[in-house]
């Protein structure tokens, strides 16, 4: 991105040192917005249900009952369980919020049911594959999940199945229920001194490492994206690929389902195993190709498997991995315990309800979060960034269309001090709204761009002096147009508008290359004029006797008698008769009507 100031705030201001945002470390924030009708003036980040209009959540798959009486307090909740894709489709358009747990495909069928009503799908458990995530972005629909409280559930089912597996529990169990005993035929394996090598050593796969060295096992790892120190912490080497898998007697499986983790058991890697290994699985069935692990079991490379999880659940009845008698298995029930379930369920219906709310998601899994503290801090120049791109688009009359478009920022406060994303989608959904049907929030803005092939790049001014506030003043470019008042246009010819915050709010600063100050509130009239005396009060009083009120003026010009810009703010549209009869005061060479 070009770090290069315009003129105009190089001659303007005292700053200045340049910064590339690209070299910034981004924080991620959250939006959940009202439907259109009620957004209209409200707060884009901060949107608080009105008591009115109680939320609908649907809770679609079976959730502790602590977790059900958090989102009773907020919203009215509507447990439906079962539903076909095609019932979930029908119900959706009439809720705010859904919530599942693994059970539930959320497709894009599901977004585009919901006819934009859709704000927020909480997914109580950890695995959001799912959920149709770039379907949820592009419906500006928020995701969350719950990744923390079935951790330890998840961990404890691996450990059950990989002590009933080397054992032989379940297959013994089996056979002296239907009548027989045999001692010598379930002979086990033991787990003290054995390799065991943990496949993805996130939260989970840490917690199976910790109990099976509680167990004696020798244990290593492969996560290519794991802190080496934190396995080091506890005692474990992490390793390559092929390292684990051809040196282990168990492998554990606890890395998430991707592109890259599809079937990564498959014949070939099945091949450089050692012979006889046993697998557990409680991640995703999808991470096994299923067929090749039962020719590898019938091979006796693998000697057997415990399999909590499947590509297909629930499984076909008839399918030969699930009745293969080397194989356990259990109906997806890592996250199955009571202790879990409640965990989970208070998890997913503060994150929801905090959405829902406007309120920060820490567990948001396809928007950008800022902190709290941050957030708060930022709120005015969200308002003012939403309402420059307003402002700047509806001064666009014609040229290439809005495409490019520049946002400065100028700060005293240092690049990584200083979080511009909540920013930026909050101008590119001042920039988009006004132009189109389109409803855009922090999830999906830069998608929305990106498909509406608005190229918004950002450049930092940095400011010297103290940097009390985070942010001096914001400024909107839009290149290659022609405007509705050519006054907005730059020496350079973008349309520009520049605007900082004042006593917590929004300001407009400057049109052009033309000095203002009028709040961002209501509405505004710009006015090019001759610079003469009385032009204040003759659009005052054409505004007074049309019963529009004033809510303030200004006026700034290039040097007295020469030409000047009033900005005047009015809080009701004025009619169009008001609007002519300004246009034929002799001394206005142009005006326009912004809507805020
Ligand atoms: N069976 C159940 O009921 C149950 C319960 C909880 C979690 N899970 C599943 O277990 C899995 C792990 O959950 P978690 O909470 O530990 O997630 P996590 O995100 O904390 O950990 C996943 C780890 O996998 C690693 N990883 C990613 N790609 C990898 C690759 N190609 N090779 C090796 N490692 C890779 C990541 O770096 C990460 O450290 C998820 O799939 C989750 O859905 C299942
Ligand atoms: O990803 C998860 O959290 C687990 O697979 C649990 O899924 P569940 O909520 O359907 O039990």
């Amino acid at each position: 991105m070009a770090a290069s100031a315009s003129s105009s705030l190089l001659s303007s201001r005292s700053p200045i040192k340049l910064t590339s945002l690209s070299s910034l470390t981004w924080r991620l924030p959250v939006s959940v917005s009202l439907p259109r009708h009620q957004r209209r003036r409200a707060s884009p980040v901060f949107v608080v249900l009105s008591m009115d209009a109680k939320p609908t959540v649907l809770v679609a798959e079976k959730l502790g009952e602590a977790g059900l009486d958090l989102l009773k307090e907020f919203a009215n909740v509507d447990c439906s369980y079962n539903l076909s894709p095609e019932e979930l489709c029908t119900k959706i358009s009439l809720c705010d919020a859904l919530i599942v747990r693994s059970g539930t495909k959320v497709s894009r069928e599901v977004f585009e049911s919901s006819g934009g009503r859709l704000k927020v799908v909480g997914r109580a458990g950890v695995g959001i594959d799912n959920v149709d995530l770039g379907a949820a972005t592009e419906h500006g629909c928020l995701v969350v999940n719950a990744p923390t409280a079935n951790t330890v559930a998840a961990a404890e089912h691996g450990i059950a199945l990989l002590t009933a597996m080397a054992r032989n529990v379940a297959q013994a169990d089996a056979s002296i229920k239907a009548g027989k005993w045999q001692r010598n035929k379930y002979v086990g394996v033991s787990l003290v001194g054995k390799t065991l090598a943990v496949m993805g050593f996130g939260k989970v796969g840490t917690e199976v490492a910790r109990r099976a060295k509680g167990l004696g096992m020798h244990v290593i790892a492969h996560d290519p994206y794991a802190p080496a120190d934190r396995a080091h912490a506890i005692g474990v080497d992490l390793v390559s690929f092929d390292e684990a898998i051809s040196t282990a007697d168990f492998l554990s499986l606890h890395m998430p389902l991707t592109p890259a983790t599809s079937k990564i058991l498959n014949d070939e890697n099945f091949a450089k195993m050692k012979k006889g290994v046993r697998i557990v699985n409680v991640a995703r069935g999808g991470v096994i190709d299923e067929d090749a692990l039962v020719r590898a079991l019938d091979a006796g490379i693998v000697a057997q498997a415990a399999l909590d999880v499947f590509t297909v659940e629930p499984p076909p009845k008839d399918s030969k991995l699930i009745q293969h008698e080397n194989v356990t298995v259990t109906p997806h029930l890592g996250a199955s315990t009571m202790e879990a379930q409640e965990g989970v369920a208070i998890e997913i219906a503060e994150a929801v309800v905090g959405a829902l709310r406007g309120e920060l998601a820490a567990t948001a899994v396809n928007a950008p979060m800022v902190p709290a503290e941050v957030l708060t801090e930022l709120k005015p120049y969200v308002t003012l960034a939403e309402k420059l791109g307003r402002l700047a688009v509806q001064l666009v009359a014609g040229g290439s269309g809005v495409k490019s478009v520049k946002v400065t920022y100028a700060s005293a406060r240092g690049p990584d001090d200083l979080d511009t994303r909540l920013l930026r989608a909050m101008v590119t959904k001042g920039l988009i709204e006004p132009i189109s049907s389109v409803f855009v929030n922090l999830v999906n803005a830069d998608f929305t761009a990106k498909q509406r092939g608005v190229r918004i790049t950002e450049q930092r001014v940095l400011l010297d002096g103290s940097p009390e506030s985070p942010l001096e003043f914001i400024q909107v470019q839009i290149a290659n147009v022609e405007s509705r008042f050519a006054s907005a246009m730059s020496e350079s010819g973008e349309v520009t508008v520049e605007g900082k915050v004042k006593d917590g709010v929004a300001h407009l600063t400057k049109v052009g290359g033309f000095e203002v100050d009028v709040s961002l509130e209501g509405n505004i009239i710009l006015c090019r004029q001759v610079d003469q005396p009385g032009m204040i009060g003759t659009v005052g009083s054409i505004l007074g006797e049309e019963n529009v009120n004033v809510s303030f003026m200004s006026v700034g010009r290039t040097a007295p008698r020469k030409q000047a810009i009033m900005a005047i703010g009015v809080d009701e549209q004025p009619s169009k008769a008001a609007l002519k009869r300004i246009g034929e005061i002799p001394a206005i060479e142009e005006f326009v009507f912004l809507d805020l």
